[in-house]
């Protein structure tokens, strides 16, 4: 540990390169070919590969191991174990340019007891099996008192088509801080840009979107890979009028869009609690807008009658 830095700036730091590690792992099982694909079951098509299982036993043993008092959430199970994962995929560097922030007195004395990580080791693992490689990300969020603080969103696969062995982007943000790893950007004037999920659509998920009347849809795998493209600006607006998104879906993509100038929340307006005993799934939905968008204004749109399909 750094002497006497602030225990958030230290999780997060660590998460940066922590999810860096996750990305080569998840690429090295795609270059070997056996993706190991199993079908978790409880749903259909909610499939689970090697590099979801290994990525996820990289970032729980390295972040368990420098932080054993902080409580970790990870997608693929609860096996903290730390004896048998490989010591080359237990990542003790930090982001330098994370430790160096000047952090926001709200989080200089955080209590460990208090923090929750929420890991998403590999998010659009349907869109990884089907060679829709941009559209993965590793995703790490540090919720502290309930609320979404700090995240990691890394895109392994970020500009793969012109540079195959590309070493992928990493973003961070930090609320009260801001982003690293891209400039946050405000979508164009006199277009409503929105994107939502490729492959679970339904008729609330339709009819939320048509009740915004987009200029554009823009249909991609992974709540990571949306979250960007609305911090990117080349979105206006995430919304996804479903329950399917879990914490650990949203808890790192909320953090790093909310520290970007954006707002993340549920149908309702509402931010989800990312507690240690919180319910997995956000069950209200997603409405997610950039910086520089009007989140409240173009929330009145969606329909009463529609919210209320996503009762508390
Ligand atoms: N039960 C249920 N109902 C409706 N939709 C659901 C459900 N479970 C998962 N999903 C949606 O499926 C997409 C992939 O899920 P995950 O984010 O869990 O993917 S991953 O396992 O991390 O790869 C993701 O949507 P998109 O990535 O936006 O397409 C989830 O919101
Ligand atoms: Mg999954
Ligand atoms: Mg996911
Ligand atoms: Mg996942």
């Amino acid at each position: 540990m750094s002497q006497g830095k602030p225990m958030i700036l230290e999780l997060l730091a660590s998460s940066v390169k922590t999810s860096a590690k996750a990305g080569q792992i998840i690429k090295d099982i795609m270059r070997q070919g056996d993706l190991g694909i199993v079908e978790k079951g409880s749903e259909p098509n909610d499939l689970q590969t090697e590099a979801d299982r290994s990525a996820q036993r990289c970032i729980i043993a390295s972040l368990t191991k420098k932080f054993p008092n902080v409580t970790i959430i990870g997608e693929e199970g609860h096996s903290h174990r730390i004896d048998d994962v490989v010591q080359d995929w237990i990542v003790s560097e930090v982001d330098q340019s994370v430790l160096a922030l000047d952090c926001p007195p709200q989080y200089k004395e955080v209590n460990p007891q208090d923090v929750v990580v929420w890991v998403d080791p590999l998010d659009g693992t349907s869109e990884y099996t089907q060679g829709l490689l941009d559209h993965v990300t590793v995703l790490i969020g540090i919720a502290v008192q309930g609320r979404a603080v700090a995240g990691v969103i890394h895109q392994p696969y970020y500009g793969y088509k012109t540079a195959p062995d590309t070493l992928g982007r990493t973003i961070w943000g930090l609320v009260g801080s801001g982003i690293g790893g891209i400039q946050a950007q405000t979508p164009p004037k006199g277009e409503l840009i929105l994107t939502t999920t490729r492959s679970h659509n339904t008729a609330l998920v339709v009819e939320a979107l048509e009740a915004l009347k987009p200029s554009k849809i823009v249909r991609v795998g992974g709540a990571g890979h949306k979250a960007l493209l609305v911090i990117e600006g080349l979105c206006h607006a995430y919304v996804f009028a479903s329950n399917g998104c879990k914490k650990w879906d949203t808890c790192g993509p909320e953090a790093v869009l909310e520290a970007a100038g954006g707002v993340f929340t549920d149908l309702h307006g509402n931010h989800y609690s990312y507690g240690k005993d919180v319910a997995y799934p956000d069950a209200q939905g997603i409405f997610a807008t950039a910086k520089g968008v009007d989140h409240a204004e173009l929330l009145k749109k969606i329909p009463q009658a529609l919210k209320d399909a996503f009762p508390y």
